[in-house]
């Protein structure tokens, strides 16, 4: 098991954001959490990612206790994580920024052959030398992608990978993570069902600070309590 919470509460005043949450990863998941606004999801993502300090319960990461770790000393456990804020140094190429993100964790030599192979996994090879902001949104997002995997992180956190995306960046995106699935483990807060019906395995639905349903994309659309809760606004897509 690479990653637990145990009884997981965190409240803002009255309000119980995550209420409860009982949630197990295993090695090579590639697990997408879902919800409808306001569900938990980001407070319950933030906690895994030590933005945000649970009220109670535990956190177990790579079976030691991570409950109060601050966020560099996830990071240096190997958690990846990619949220919604941009991360990018846009004077910088693309090679250039896959280069410095692995010499955090390699030797200058090592640094630049991660950087060299992660321009081929994100298939970004004919812009190692396009300044980061020159790019369309979909490409800076792989790039983020990669300096996170560049790292070889044990465990990889996004934040809805595909959000802002135009159908065909989504479509590589997917096959990105359809390609890396198994080799990593991942778990992906998104609200776009359809990406999340091409990639998930597992689905975790999220629902008033609780866990809803946890199972197969098709069981959980399939699900009526589902549907209820948060399919209504989606259902169309999911279908
Ligand atoms: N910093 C905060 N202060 C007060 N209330 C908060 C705070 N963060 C979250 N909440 C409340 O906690 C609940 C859960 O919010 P959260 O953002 O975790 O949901 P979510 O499922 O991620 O929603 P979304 O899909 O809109 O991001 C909501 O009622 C929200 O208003």
């Amino acid at each position: 098991m690479i990653l637990q919470t145990h009884d997981l509460w965190r409240t803002f005043g009255g309000v119980a954001a995550v209420a409860g949450v009982n949630f197990n990863l295993e090695e090579g998941e590639l697990r997408c959490l879902i919800g409808a606004n306001g569900a938990g999801k980001s407070t319950f993502f933030k906690m895994l990612t030590g933005q945000i300090k649970p009220t109670s319960g535990r956190i177990t990461l790579f079976g030691e206790d991570a409950t109060n770790l601050p966020s560099y000393a996830i990071a240096r456990k190997g958690v990846g994580v990619k949220t919604q804020v941009p991360n990018l140094f846009n004077g910088l190429s693309v090679r250039e920024n896959l280069f410095l993100a692995a010499q955090r964790v390699f030797d200058k030599q090592a640094a630049a052959n991660a950087a060299d192979a992660m321009l081929e996994t994100i298939r970004m090879k004919e812009q190692a030398y396009t300044l980061a902001g020159e790019l369309a949104h979909g490409h800076r997002q792989w790039v983020e992608l990669g300096m996170i995997l560049v790292n070889e992180p044990k465990l990889v956190l996004l934040d809805e990978p595909a959000a802002g995306m135009t159908a065909g960046e989504v479509e590589r995106t997917i096959a990105l993570l359809n390609e890396l699935r198994g080799q990593r483990t991942f778990i992906i807060v998104e609200h776009d069902m359809h990406f999340i019906r091409r990639i998930a395995e597992k689905v975790t639905v999220f629902h008033r600070g609780r866990v809803l349903v946890e199972d197969t994309m098709e069981a959980v659309v399939r699900n009526t309590e589902v549907r209820d809760a948060y399919l209504g606004q989606h259902g169309k897509e999911a279908r």
